[in-house]
């Protein structure tokens, strides 16, 4: 079974008399283990694809499923609660709490999950190249810094699916291939991962790539 289903969405958004359909009628699925690579024009759709899969936003139509549940049209506490045990979450920007250092943020994150676990919090901040920057807040961390800090956060409660906008978007080649040996090992873990992404060299370590324009997938 698939772990994430998206089935037609829909987004309208309006401002005055102007509508955009940002999302026309997406289907999308999701599977363990895969890693899936989500590409576009910029303004084609993709961080509110991304928004809706992760119930941060309502779809105007058709609805998500995360694990066979149902995650569109419920309370917000109810998804709250769904994206909470299913996803980890790297926005392009606000990933962090700016009056937490790096390692506080991350501690902050797997108390929510339940499971601190010191041990898993000096492997992640190595594996992002962060552990001389643990004592940091983020407002003293460069983009690509907060970028990888966020990305930390994100993996932080190892959840089973992970969705990042644009992860590699502010670092340098050796930090990419990096970030790119999370995504792997993640998929050798059974963990599904959905990125979206401007990267050529990310896109085509992906199992699959799928392209949105104008609100639709192109085949
Ligand atoms: N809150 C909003 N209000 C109005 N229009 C919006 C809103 N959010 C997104 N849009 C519009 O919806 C369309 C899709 O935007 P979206 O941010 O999903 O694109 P994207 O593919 O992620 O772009 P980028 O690669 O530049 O991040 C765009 O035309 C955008 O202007």
């Amino acid at each position: 079974m698939p772990l994430l289903v998206a089935h037609e969405l829909y987004r309208f958004f309006h401002i005055g008399d102007d509508e955009t359909a940002a999302l026309r009628g997406v289907s999308f699925q999701l599977a363990a283990g895969e890693i899936v690579a989500l590409t576009g024009p910029s303004g084609s759709g993709k961080s509110t694809l991304l928004s809706c899969l992760t119930g941060l936003d309502e779809p105007d139509g058709g609805h998500v499923e995360v694990s066979g549940v149902r995650l569109t049209r419920r309370s917000e506490a109810e998804r709250t609660r769904i994206r909470a045990a299913s996803f980890g979450i790297l926005l392009q920007s606000g990933n962090l709490y700016g009056h937490l250092t790096i390692e506080q943020n991350l501690r902050f994150q797997m108390l929510l999950a339940g499971n601190p676990d010191e041990e898993r919090l000096t492997a992640l901040l190595e594996g992002v190249g962060l552990s001389h920057r643990a004592t940091a807040f983020s407002t003293q961390l460069s983009g690509g810094e907060t970028a990888r800090a966020g990305l930390a956060v994100a993996l932080a409660a190892d959840p089973p699916i992970l969705i990042a906008d644009e992860p590699t978007a502010e670092v340098d080649r050796e930090t990419e291939s990096r970030l790119i040996g999370h995504f792997e090992a993640r998929r050798e873990a059974g963990l599904a991962t959905l990125l979206a992404t401007h990267s050529e060299a990310l896109a085509n370590r992906a199992d699959r790539i799928v392209r949105l324009k104008d609100g639709r997938i192109v085949r």
